[in-house]
């Protein structure tokens, strides 16, 4: 509050301050400017009149007072000579006015006229003005409220404002007030009144507002609250108390719902958690429930690792074995003792060499994966073939810690594999590659032969009579013949050649990398020489011959087709010769 008086007298202040370097002054144009002046009161209500006085306390304008008109002199001499002396703004303490004898307060301020003093601009403000503070603030009726000037004198009042405006404050808060900016005292209000008075001074005008609390209310009140505060805080205590009991058995409650399903996680029974809802009791009820999830998942992983058909092996980064699942046993012969602590090479067949390994680590460096086909070696010597998938396991910071490695045994779909493979690109009878591969294999011979700028030789063979051993000695004999012809042949010509049956008793032969017809030739002698060799087969000892055709690749045709059939045509004309003799093709 004591905030609010100062705001009231320096809005004054700045109010006069303003008015004091009016125009009017220094022209001596009065009438004017107590035209504005009374204006300005009038619109602002900043104060109740301005005063207008010379160096000598000459009244020359009041506003209170008609104008032009006999003035007095200025109300407050020594505020005046202040002014004149100091050439600042002057607060004064309550005074009574020279024009309308009545207690006033007022803030004069010097009017300058190049650098110097020439008049003194007092705007006045009566202490009902002041008492508009204390109202704006709601105070109980019964508090008394005083604004008090630097000497303790009041200015205002909020009871009896008539009886005690220009008069001293109480003695024994006078004496608080000169030793202390603001405190409490208990004192007798002027009429009598016993109050606790509390006090509060401005540090800027020095002005002080006291509040006078009527002690005997003061005490009532206070007993008043004690009591309801005791009330209270007694409701509160027996409201805790309830609650805390209510809680407790809530939470007793709440936990004891969970025995069971701890019980049941205990045991490895299935687990179902209550709807809980103390929220803490709940958490724990959910990480029952997520370790139930856990170790059922950690369960179900354990089981399909103990049963997959696929071995799986684990080591540490350093290589060493560290887990093995039972089918990594079964495939590789060893017991699980044996191999913890063991390096996978023990399974090393030696049929890879050095560089396929260095590959496969490689791989797994860079892409923290490697799939393929290794040949490995059990316990007992044999070869095994696995498809296997090595991938690394990283921790949270991304370093190694395991690699694991799965195996699934390969060796038998492999085999039935090459051997539906076989089949398929063999002659039953004789085992010779049959026209499929033949066709094929002459394809790739040719290409090669071209790029590389090389001879190449297509003999086509066909035995003679073939049909009478048929008749004579029945197909099983026939079989057999072409069985040992097929042998022969083969053996005839180098491993790199290709010897094939057509069908029939149709044999071919592609000679690769020959040098000329002459090597061609040499082969081909050979193989009507062991042909027309007995074949003993049974009790029999059966003659034959054959007649082949020769075609020269690039001479003879420079494609599959154009070859063969070149080949076919000088058989042809060997038969026609008279059989058991080679014929060339005749370079078309
Ligand atoms: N045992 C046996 N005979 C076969 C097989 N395939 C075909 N033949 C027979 O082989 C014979 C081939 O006869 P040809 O080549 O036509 O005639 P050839 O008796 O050899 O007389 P030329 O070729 O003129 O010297 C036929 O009698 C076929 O039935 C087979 O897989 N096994």
């Amino acid at each position: 509050m004591a905030q609010a008086v100062d705001a009231e007298l320096l809005k004054a202040q700045a109010a006069a301050q303003a008015m004091a370097t009016s125009g009017y002054l220094f022209s001596g144009d009065f009438a004017t400017f107590y035209e504005h002046a009374t204006d300005l009161l009038q619109q602002t209500e900043i104060g109740n009149n301005f005063v207008l006085s010379d160096e000598m306390g000459q009244q020359l304008v009041n506003t209170i007072r008609p104008f032009p008109g006999p003035l007095p002199r200025h109300g407050n001499p020594k505020q005046l000579q202040q002014v004149f002396k100091t050439m600042k703004p002057v607060i004064s303490d309550v005074y009574v006015g020279g024009a309308l004898h009545r207690p006033v307060v007022s803030i004069d301020v010097p009017v300058f006229k190049n650098g110097k003093a020439i008049y003194d601009l007092s705007i006045g403000i009566f202490p009902e003005r002041l008492g508009q503070i204390p109202l704006a603030q709601h105070l109980p009726p019964d508090w008394i409220v005083s604004i008090l000037d630097t000497q303790g004198v009041i200015a205002s009042r909020t009871h009896a404002t008539d009886r005690f405006v220009g008069k001293k404050v109480v003695p024994l808060l006078l004496q608080r007030m000169e030793v202390a900016a603001e405190g409490m005292v208990e004192t007798n209000t002027l009429e009598g009144i016993p109050v606790s008075a509390v006090f509060s001074r401005s540090p800027r005008t020095k002005w002080t507002v006291a509040i006078g609390i009527p002690t005997q209310q003061f005490t009532a009140q206070l007993r008043q609250r004690f009591l309801l505060l005791l009330v209270t805080i007694v409701i509160l205590i027996t409201v805790s108390v309830v609650l805390a009991s209510i809680l407790a058995s809530h939470l007793a409650r709440s936990i004891r719902a969970l025995i069971a399903p701890a019980m049941a996680l205990g045991s490895g029974a299935s687990v179902t958690v209550p709807h809980i809802r103390v929220r803490e009791v709940s958490d724990v009820g959910s990480a029952i429930k997520n370790a139930f999830n856990l170790l059922t998942l950690h369960t179900l992983a354990a089981n399909v690792y103990s049963n997959i058909s696929e071995g799986v092996v684990a080591t540490n980064p350093d290589g060493a074995i560290v887990s093995v699942n039972p089918a990594y046993c079964a495939i590789t012969g060893y017991s699980a003792e044996e191999l913890i602590g063991a390096n996978p090479r023990i399974i090393k067949s030696n049929l890879h060499n050095a560089d396929f390994y260095r590959g496969i680590w490689e791989t797994i460096n860079k892409h923290s994966c490697w799939n393929g086909e290794i040949w490995n070696r059990r316990k007992d010597g044999s070869l095994f073939l696995v498809s296997e998938t090595i991938t690394t396991i990283r921790d949270g910071n991304g370093r190694i810690e395991h690699y694991v490695g799965v195996i699934n045994d390969i060796t038998e779909a492999k085999q039935a594999a090459e051997f539906i493979h076989h089949k398929a690109y063999h002659d039953p009878i004789t085992d010779l590659p049959n026209r499929s591969l033949f066709m094929d294999r002459l394809h790739q011979e040719i290409i090669r032969a071209r790029r590389n700028k090389l001879a190449m030789a297509l003999l086509f063979i066909d035995l003679d009579h073939f049909k009478e051993i048929n008749d004579k000695f029945g197909h099983d004999v026939g079989d057999d013949l072409l069985k040992m012809a097929a042998t022969r042949l083969a053996a005839s010509a180098r491993e790199s050649d290709t010897v094939a049956r057509l069908g029939g008793d149709e044999f071919t032969a592609i000679l690769n990398d020959i040098n000329g017809k002459e090597d061609a030739a040499r082969v081909a002698q050979k193989m009507l020489d062991e042909i027309c060799r007995p074949f003993v087969i049974g009790l029999h000892e059966l003659v034959i011959s054959a007649s082949i055709g020769v075609a020269i690749y690039p001479t003879d045709g420079d494609g599959a087709a154009s070859l063969l059939k070149a080949a076919d045509e000088a058989m042809y004309r060997a038969k026609r010769g008279g059989r058991n003799a080679f014929s060339f093709a005749v370079a078309g």
